[in-house]
């Protein structure tokens, strides 16, 4: 069986409805912006950008497609009725906070797309999905059937993946997909050390948790998604996210940490048991000494990485060491900078950073990182999945236009019931799937 294997980066392509709405209670972004103005076209034009020079530097990049938005169906399933026009109208009029959740881009941040196990961990050998069920908020929780139907169009052949049902919709189970799932390996086709993080326990009153903001994914999800993927114990680590951090703003630990290879970044709030993670890690990494890179609070205080979204970046592989892509707002935060000066002129594994602007979903709480989900492929797996989303020159063509015809450049919170928008995006998403060659995935093509 051939072993070599790349990372594969999927980012969520900016949807047309991209605005600022105020959903995320924990997320200190989305709600010091709500109400701003948004620019859609911005929006998706910063994420193109961001995929053309990972691509064009020989990362393979693939393309996620937004979803529907604003989505009908789910209006009529909470009792709206009539026309499209008529439900727009009279959401907009007695809950126009439940009109912005069924219009949010959200889907963009892909790392909650699902959780992805490699081939090299799973009982199986298959590459396996679960959709993240997203219930900690509503406009997120309606997710998840969209994006299981494109993975499925993506990665069809059962013989080399294997998809799952999002776990039951209720709090217990909360799974935020890889935003909180981070994997360590010597190489990326060989087997690895899958790192599960949680914010609390559901079942124990007992167990420790935030105070102040919900701590989104439980360890019950973490295990239950272990358990469906076939990673036995040589292959997971569940570890606690330090409920401190969560109530400073770090709602997924993707905001606080990042691994790649032997490699894990952290800031040294990141954990509740610090020592206990790296120790749990070393002991089930096969042929490779873990590298952490900590970060300490006097250095980095825990306001500055939440405000910079330092550990939301890409660590990806690179010729001599690894690259660290990290969004603008790290060069405006002095300790986040003068760090990452001193982080490439030492001697240790993060050999270069690069800036990436991505500031239309930054205001939403979204870096670099969010924007992407990891899937390690081997050569096979990757031959073998549809290869009309990967990006090209080409398709980064195509997809450029495709948005600076369709989308608009401002958007407020009125425009949502506008029926124009929902014809549009229709239109837009409807032109996209004939693009990207995906077939009918969204509802309103049924
Ligand atoms: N860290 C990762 N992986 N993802 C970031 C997700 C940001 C997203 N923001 C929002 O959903 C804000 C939408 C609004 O307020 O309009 C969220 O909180 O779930």
């Amino acid at each position: 069986m051939p072993k070599h294997a790349i990372e594969a980066n999927f980012d969520g392509l900016v949807g047309p409805t991209h605005n600022y709405a105020g959903l995320s209670w924990g997320n200190v972004a989305s709600k010091s912006n709500v109400n701003a103005e948004s620019n859609p076209r911005e929006a998706a034009l910063q994420g193109l950008a961001k995929m053309k020079r990972l691509a064009d530097r020989g990362y393979v990049q693939g393309v996620l497609p937004p979803h529907e938005r604003p989505h009908i169906p789910t209006l009529r399933q909470l009792g709206y009725s009539g026309s499209d026009a008529e439900i727009l109208a009279a959401a907009a009029k007695d809950n126009p906070v439940v009109l912005a959740a069924v219009s949010s881009a959200s889907c963009m941040w892909t790392a909650n797309a699902a959780t992805v196990s490699a081939s090299a961990d799973t009982a199986d050998h298959r590459v396996h999905f679960t959709p993240a069920s997203l219930n900690a908020k509503f406009h997120r929780s309606i997710e998840h059937v969209v994006t299981g139907r494109a993975l499925k169009a993506i990665f069809s052949d059962e013989a080399y993946f294997a998809h799952h049902p999002a776990l039951p919709p209720v709090s217990q189970f909360g799974d935020e997909g890889a935003a909180n799932h981070t994997r360590l390996c010597a190489a990326h086709g060989e087997p690895g050390v899958e790192l599960f993080v949680y914010g609390a326990t559901a079942f124990d009153d007992d167990a420790p948790a935030p105070q102040r903001f919900p701590a989104r994914q439980t360890l019950e999800a973490s295990q239950a998604i272990a358990r469906l993927h076939g990673l036995d114990d040589r292959h997971a680590v569940f570890a606690q996210q330090n409920p401190a951090a969560i109530d400073a703003g770090v709602f997924h630990n993707d905001v606080i940490a990042v691994g790649n290879g032997n490699v894990l970044f952290y800031h040294e709030q990141a954990f509740l048991d610090e020592a206990r993670v790296l120790a749990d890690i070393r002991q089930r990494l096969k042929g490779a000494e873990l590298a952490p890179v900590r970060v300490a609070e006097s250095d980095v205080p825990l306001v500055d990485a939440v405000a910079s979204y330092l550990f939301n970046s890409q660590l990806l592989n690179s010729p001599d060491g690894m690259l660290l892509a990290v969004p603008g707002e790290c060069r405006e935060i002095e300790s986040v900078s003068r760090y990452l000066d001193g982080l490439v002129a030492g001697d240790g594994p993060i050999t270069a950073v690069e800036v990436f602007d991505v500031k239309q979903s930054m205001r939403n709480g979204g870096g670099p990182a969010c924007l992407r989900l990891r899937v390690a492929l081997r050569d096979d797996e990757l031959q073998a999945m549809h290869q009309g989303v990967l990006l090209t020159d080409e398709l980064y063509q195509r997809l450029t236009t495709w948005v600076e015809a369709h989308y608009r450049d401002r958007l407020t919170q009125a425009d949502l019931a506008d029926p124009l928008l929902l014809q549009e995006c229709r239109h837009a998403l409807d032109e996209l799937t004939g693009i990207l060659g995906l077939g009918m995935i969204y509802d309103f093509q049924h």
